[in-house]
């Protein structure tokens, strides 16, 4: 279901720390609309080619594409006003501002107007029972979904998930899973970065596998849950 137009093209990225190159020719792409996995073991290179898309560590060579738009090398803060929304793994709301003030901090209507404070409280109602508490006595479950809506009131035309349901109880991972679900059904375009493969495939449309740095298979979730070999091989785990 790769649907319209890609909207983010990343094409040939190498990345490296120092001397040691962590990406190694690195192409993927998100059509408008989809939810794109990208799967790995730890230290495959997964959250460097999140912050090579979001200007955190600008590819060495090799370009990123956003609408149609070479954003390749700029800026974090000009990524982010052109709509991309990271999600970094350790992203934690201000513990001492209440869960509306996070929300209200959040809030960026540059790139549309859909979506607001009352529709995030509207749509995570846990949060909206929480509403004027303060996001630090929060549970790490709650904190999760503020992160997320927090995102989604920056009105983003892109969103990068890095591990959402990392350190999850199982039956939060279910409501996170249902938040990315929503999402998606906003057609807001996805990169979900993943460890979990099965939370993965339940949630994508497509997805590429990557290890070492190099993509080494990709395709749609339907094939990829059929690749039992290639799941064992490069995350160790089976499906
Ligand atoms: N700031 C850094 N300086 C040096 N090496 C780094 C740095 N960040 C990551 N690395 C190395 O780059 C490689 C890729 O790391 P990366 O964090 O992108 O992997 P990952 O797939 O996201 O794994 P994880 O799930 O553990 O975050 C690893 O070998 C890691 O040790």
């Amino acid at each position: 279901m790769s649907g319209g137009r890609p909207m983010l093209e990343v094409d040939g990225i190498n990345a490296r720390y120092g001397d040691s190159q962590v990406l190694w020719d690195v192409s993927l792409s998100v059509g408008d609309g989809e939810v794109v996995g990208l799967l790995g073991r730890n230290g495959a290179g997964k959250t460097t080619t999140l912050s090579a898309i979001a200007g955190v560590q600008p590819p060495s060579t090799g370009t990123v594409t956003f609408d149609g738009k070479d954003i390749t090398g700029q800026s974090v803060s000009a990524i982010s006003r052109q709509g991309i929304k990271l999600v970094p793994e350790d992203r934690r709301p201000f513990d001492g501002l209440t869960v509306r003030e996070n929300l209200e901090l959040s809030t960026d209507t540059t790139n549309g107007e859909d979506w607001d404070v009352p529709r995030a409280l509207g749509e995570f109602t846990q949060l909206d029972e929480r509403a004027n508490q303060r996001a630090g006595d929060l549970s790490g479950g709650e904190q999760q979904m503020l992160v997320i809506a927090m995102a989604l009131v920056g009105n983003p035309r892109l969103v990068l998930l890095d591990e959402p349901m990392e350190g999850l109880a199982p039956q939060i991972v279910d409501q996170i899973v249902d938040i990315v679900r929503r999402v998606r059904e906003a057609n807001i375009p996805v990169l979900l970065v993943e460890q979990n493969v099965d939370v993965c495939l339940e949630l994508i449309d497509r997805g590429y596998l990557l290890h070492k740095g190099e993509i080494r298979m990709s395709g749609s979730a339907a094939e990829l849950a059929d690749a039992t070999e290639e799941i064992d091989r490069y995350l160790g785990i089976r499906v």
